[in-house]
């Protein structure tokens, strides 16, 4: 898959199958719209293309701060990677691009920049400046410029937006294990490791903080939840908790990551933490020997998960 940071410094010389859309999470339902414009490109001699945009329009028309994605442009694109796609467009979302008509939509950017054959859309997609066109108007746009218009059925549509909606409403809740029945890797949090307060050492459990640039990321609720990394290239799970740290009169929001079996310097390391299940709600305990006997607790919970993942893990290979 190649990237392209601009629709205006790609073009297809074969030309392309392209998708609209955010992808945000990219879900099963996504997955089967991108096998879809895979499919038709490799049938035609076309090359795949997902056309989105960054940031989202939300964020750049509504100020909406509250807005937030399971994932951020950085993950976008590493998911999209292990699919078959030919190119992703990420496509800069501005005021400027959000007043295009849609008629200079469609011939700068899906016509002269992509050289589009053929767009697989949803029935209801709107485009171009108030959103004021619609499907109809984009297949006229079509016999007239020379693409396809796929029309992806309502009830298609209404299962990827509920399952985004699915997953998102999952892990505000913090069930992150039904968040990952529907996506397709498990939810992931991106991030560098930071100096914290530096007790973790002496409690006997050092706790990498992972600090998140994106504030548009969605970040589950608080709580104790089984995490897993790749580090090194070796896997090493974990156990993760997102909160205050009420017990030791914390007040700002951390995440941060206790590796089992583990003891390297971390700091200034990107990590990619995925989280697999969730333990506890964080608590405010008396005293830290109580903390600490919580910990243990969390941690032979933590073991018997990841023991029994590793043992269905192995059977289905
Ligand atoms: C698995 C795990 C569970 C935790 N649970 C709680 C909790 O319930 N309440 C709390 O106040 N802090 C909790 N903590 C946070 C500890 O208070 C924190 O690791 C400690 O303050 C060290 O902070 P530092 O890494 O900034 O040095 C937990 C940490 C981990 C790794
Ligand atoms: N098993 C481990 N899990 C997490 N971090 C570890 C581990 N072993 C060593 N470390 C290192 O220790 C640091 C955390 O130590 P800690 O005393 O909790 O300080 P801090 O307040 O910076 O989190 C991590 O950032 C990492 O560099």
């Amino acid at each position: 898959m190649k990237t392209h940071n601009s629709a205006h410094t790609f073009t297809s010389q074969k030309g392309t199958v392209v998708t609209i859309g955010t992808f945000d999470g990219l879900h099963l339902g996504h997955r089967k719209i991108i096998n879809r414009i895979n499919e038709s490109a490799r049938a035609n001699g076309w090359e795949s293309c997902v056309l989105t945009f960054f940031p989202h329009p939300r964020m750049v028309l509504q100020k909406d701060t509250s807005l937030k994605l399971i994932n951020t442009i950085a993950e976008r694109e590493q998911l999209l990677e292990s699919l078959d796609l030919d190119h992703l467009v990420i496509h800069p979302f501005t005021l400027d691009f959000s007043r295009y008509h849609a008629e200079t939509f469609v011939e700068e950017i899906l016509v002269n920049s992509l050289n589009a054959k053929k767009v697989i859309i949803g029935y209801d997609h709107r485009f171009g400046r108030n959103r004021n066109a619609n499907i109809e108007d984009l297949k006229l746009f079509g016999k007239t410029l020379g693409f396809e218009v796929e029309e992806i059925s309502k009830q298609e549509l209404e299962d990827v937006a509920i399952s985004s909606t699915k997953v998102r409403k999952a892990l505000v809740s913090g069930n992150v294990a039904l968040a990952n029945s529907y996506l397709s890797a498990p939810f992931m949090l991106n991030g560098v490791v930071v100096k914290g307060k530096s007790l973790g050492r002496t409690i006997g459990y050092p706790t990498a903080n992972l600090e998140i640039a994106e504030d548009y990321k969605l970040i589950p609720a608080q709580g104790v939840y089984v995490a897993k990394a790749i580090i090194n290239g070796k896997p090493v799970y974990g156990m993760m908790n997102i909160g205050t740290n009420p017990t030791v009169g914390g007040k700002k929001q951390t995440i941060e990551t206790y590796f089992f079996d583990f003891d390297e310097d971390l700091y200034g390391q990107q990590l990619e933490i995925q989280l697999l299940e969730r333990i506890r709600e964080e608590k405010t305990f008396d005293t830290i020997d109580e903390l600490v006997a919580a910990m243990k607790t969390d941690e032979a919970f933590s073991r018997k998960f990841i023991a029994s993942l590793e043992e269905s893990n192995s059977q289905n290979a």
